[in-house]
Parts: C-alpha cells; sequence; structure tokens
C-alpha cells in the first residue's frame, strides 16, 4: 500500500519494529499530512512509543519505509524541521531553569561551540511568549507545575522553528484545567500552520480540535481517519476492532 502522498509531513510503508527479538510494530502503514493534528492512540502496550521512537530514528527498523517531509530517515537530516516533546516524566531536569531548557531546542541550528546568536535569542524569547512563560525564564525547571513544565517542553520544541510536533502524552499527569490549556496551546500551534502528531490515551480535551487519528492494536493500524467517536481506554476496546481499509492521509473507509 503506497501512503506516501505529496504533502505527507510523515509517511510509513509496511513497517516492522523488532523489540528484544519480538515483532512490537507489524506492517504498519500511515501517513500524517501537512497541517493536520492527529492523534496516536491505542491501548497500553499498543505501541505507540515504538511507533515514534521509530520515526524519530531513536530506535532501527528492520522493515519496510519511514519517511519524513519525503525524505527517506535514512538521509533525512532537517532536524530543526521537527521538534519532540517527550512525555513530561519522561524528562529529569534538575539544574536548568526555563530559559536553559528552551534554549537546547536551538543546538539543531548552533554551530558547535559558538555562543547563541540575535537570532537564537528571539526565537527562544518567542517561544517563552507563546507558552506564557517568559515571565518565569529565570525559574528553576524543577519548580514548576506539571502544566506549566509541558509548555516548557513544548517551547524548546517551538525554539526549534519545527514545522512538526511529535508530542508523546502531554495530558498525562495534568488536571482537566490544565488539559484544557494545553489543547488551547497545541490548537492554536496548529491553526498557525504547524503538523502536529500526539500520543494520546484519550482524544479528552483535543477531541473538537483532531483532524485525524491512528489508532494501534498489538502493533497493528486498526483504524486510520476521523477520530473514534469514543475515547480509547487504557485497554483496547471491541469497538475498535473492524479494521478499515486506508485510503491514504485523512479518511478511511469502513
Ligand atoms: N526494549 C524493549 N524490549 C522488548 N519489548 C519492549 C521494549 N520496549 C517496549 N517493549 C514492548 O513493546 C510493546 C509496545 O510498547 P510501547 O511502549 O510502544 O506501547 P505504548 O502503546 O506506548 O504503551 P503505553 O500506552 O503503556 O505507554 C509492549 O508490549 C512493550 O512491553
Amino acid at each position: 500500500m503506497q501512503l506516501d502522498q505529496p504533502g505527507s509531513v510523515i509517511s510509513t510503508e509496511s513497517l516492522l519494529v523488532e523489540l528484544g527479538g519480538l515483532p512490537i510494530l507489524r506492517e504498519v502503514s500511515v501517513a500524517v499530512g501537512s497541517g493536520e493534528l492527529t492523534a496516536l492512540m491505542g491501548g497500553n502496550g499498543s505501541g505507540k512509543t515504538t511507533l515514534v521512537r521509530a520515526l524519530l530514528g531513536l530506535i532501527p527498523h528492520q522493515r519496510g519505509t519511514i519517511t519524513l517531509f519525503g525524505t527517506p530517515l535514512e538521509s533525512f537530516r532537517d532536524w530543526h524541521r521537527v521538534g519532540y516533546v517527550p512525555q513530561r516524566g519522561a524528562v529529569v531536569i534538575k539544574q536548568a531553569t526555563v530559559r536553559e531548557v528552551v534554549s537546547s531546542g536551538r543546538l539543531a541550528h548552533r554551530r558547535a561551540f559558538r555562543p547563541l546568536s540575535p537570532r537564537d535569542h528571539a526565537q527562544i524569547e518567542a517561544a517563552l511568549t507563546e507558552v506564557g512563560l517568559l515571565e518565569r525564564a529565570n525559574t528553576p525547571f524543577i519548580e514548576l507545575s506539571g502544566g506549566q513544565q509541558q509548555r516548557v517542553l513544548i517551547a524548546r520544541a517551538l525554539a526549534t522553528e519545527a514545522e512538526l510536533l511529535v508530542m508523546d502524552e502531554p495530558f498525562a499527569g495534568v488536571d482537566l484545567r490544565v488539559q484544557d490549556e494545553l489543547a488551547e496551546l497545541i490548537g492554536r500551534l496548529n491553526a498557525a500552520g504547524t503538523t502536529v502528531l500526539v500520543v494520546l490515551h484519550e482524544t479528552g480535551a483535543l477531541a473538537p480540535l483532531l483532524t485525524n487519528s491512528i489508532v494501534l492494536r498489538e502493533g497493528r493500524v486498526i483504524h486510520t481517519g476521523a477520530p473514534p467517536e469514543h475515547p480509547a481506554p487504557h485497554h483496547d476496546s471491541p469497538g475498535l476492532t473492524r479494521p478499515r481499509l486506508m485510503t491514504g492521509i485523512g479518511e478511511g473507509v469502513a
């Protein structure tokens, strides 16, 4: 199945990823179109994080292809176009201030051992302003609330001037009010043209903003297209067992 269409920011075809000798992702063919806000969903252990890691080249794949911005992953070099927002709990930052964390997002633009340029500073300020944390720039990251830390991680990705944001469970461990605020921020970034792929357990506050979804089960794609009406629970739901034929970006055909 050929899913790589003009305008695909991410596409995979017949992807096989093995970890510890076991197949974790099987025959995964998906596409994320430019400008989409796509949810990557599925029960615990269905392979969401593994897919994200493979897409970013953090783990190898054994078969199939991955294309980013139309370029095969193996020859992709424009990493400044990609912003990765890892799960907050996976990030341990003890010493750095908010500004230092966001500054690390400029690394893809900087020549080794050169100080920050005026453009770097401008992008860092703009990213901090976008997430509403400019006034907390000199605060140690560890002193912020969970929602604020999530915003800092988003700002770090924005500082790269990323056209694609890949976010791993941005709502994990933050209360509903903060989820609403984060959803508003993600929606605003998407409306401004940033393509977003977001790993979610439940569509939650992002439900009205999603334009596409990919649902995994046991390492296989079981749904693409319009987000499921009912949020995917932590364990696989019988309501999501019927696979859809994939026609490419956007709509699937039942
Ligand atoms: N390094 C590894 N070696 C072997 N198996 C692994 C490894 N990492 C993950 N797995 C297995 O791969 C499967 C998919 O894991 P993955 O973390 O991608 O799922 P997930 O959908 O992100 O789950 P969750 O929602 O719980 O974070 C799980 O069964 C997990 O146990």
